[in-house]
């Protein structure tokens, strides 16, 4: 079969397998259901001890040469509600294709003035506001271990992000005239965290909500960093957000309170300039990845070998079998 970049494929003729390890991925999420700017080579499904993840995995390559991985958040016809993605069987998924980056898009709600619906914010830190309904962690009773999440965010990854981008002038405005901007901690006055608060959903939240998340110091809001971040952190995957801007929701008393009209209005906008900054930061993160010069990746290995607290002889074969497919190595199987 002949592929080009940019044409339309029939995705289920792709093959099934594909035999390199993909360093890098892309989530995408509401509005983003495929990279259509990147050359498919392959659609794979994986099965792993958490299920299957909520899409089969496409793999495209860049002009430059370099596999990426692209994965539906909420499933390829958007049919899954945040609650329900099973965020544990994606980063298991992406980590056995070979992912050691990744970067993942979002619509979210802006909470301050600044950012205005079509900006792209890159957060640095994250409050957590989901209902401890959603599967967190990928350790369990019987085996029991605490990884760091105070940079909820890779910050060489977020770094390379920043520099690669300026606030200005890279995103596109389209039908309006709001030149959109790029809000990242390295653009900000004070060099200040920016925040994503994450909710259950998938109702949006109440104007006295948004007011307190402002109160402390929520840039964002969205339904789907956490646990996402989270596992990534887990399987010792670097991992950044991107958000995509799509309303004020409603604690602005002077604009309209948030319908998922106004958001898929502007997410039709926001969809082009995300393939184009994907497409810009798949190679230039590649390349990062290849070179190994920033560690990007790799700082992380090794890091939940020593973050278990319980002695791994004590352990069922069973969690050491489910833990065996993150960490291949880490603990033996008896
Ligand atoms: C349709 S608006 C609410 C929905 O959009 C965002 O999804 P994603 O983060 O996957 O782009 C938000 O988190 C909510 O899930
Ligand atoms: N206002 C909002 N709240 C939560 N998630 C969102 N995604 C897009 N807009 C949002």
């Amino acid at each position: 079969m002949s592929l080009h970049r940019g044409e339309k494929v029939d995705l289920s003729q792709l093959p099934h397998t594909f035999d390199k390890q993909v360093p890098l991925a892309v989530i995408g999420g509401t509005g983003l259901y495929d990279l259509p700017n990147l050359k498919p080579v392959a659609r794979v499904t994986v099965s792993t001890p958490w299920g299957f993840p909520s899409a089969p995995i496409t793999i495209s390559v860049t002009d430059q040469g370099y596999p990426v991985a692209f994965l539906a958040r909420h499933g390829q016809h958007h049919d899954l509600l945040p609650s329900d993605v099973p965020s544990r069987a994606n980063i298991a998924a992406l980590k056995k294709l070979g992912v050691k980056a990744i970067i993942a898009f979002s619509a979210v709600g802006s909470l301050q003035q600044e950012i205005r619906p079509r900006d792209f914010v890159v957060p640095t830190q994250v409050i957590d506001r989901t209902k401890g309904i959603r599967p967190s962690t990928f350790f369990e009773k019987g085996f029991v271990a605490h990884a760091m999440f105070g940079e909820p965010f890779d910050l060489t990854l977020n770094q390379i992000i920043s520099d690669s981008l300026p606030s200005s002038g890279f995103l596109e405005g389209f039908d309006t005239e709001h030149t959109p901007l790029l809000h990242t901690k390295k653009h900000t006055n004070k060099n200040e965290d920016l925040t994503v608060i994450c909710m259950e959903g998938p109702q949006f939240s109440t104007r006295a909500e948004l007011k307190l998340y402002r109160t402390w110091g929520g840039s964002v809001i969205n339904m789907s960093v956490l646990p996402e971040a989270k596992l990534a952190r887990e399987a010792e995957i670097a991992y950044q957000m991107i958000c995509m801007s799509t309303d004020y929701d409603s604690w602005n008393e002077n604009e309209e309170p948030v319908t998922v009209e106004t958001v898929v209005g502007n997410l039709k906008a926001n969809l082009a300039n995300a393939c184009k900054v994907a497409a810009h930061l798949i190679d230039i993160v590649s390349a990062e990845l290849v070179s190994g010069e920033k560690k990007l990746g790799t700082s992380l290995e090794g890091s939940m070998k020593y973050s278990v607290s319980t002695s791994p002889h004590g352990v069922k074969k069973e969690l050491l079998e489910k833990m065996h497919f993150l960490f291949p190595g880490y603990w033996p199987i008896n």
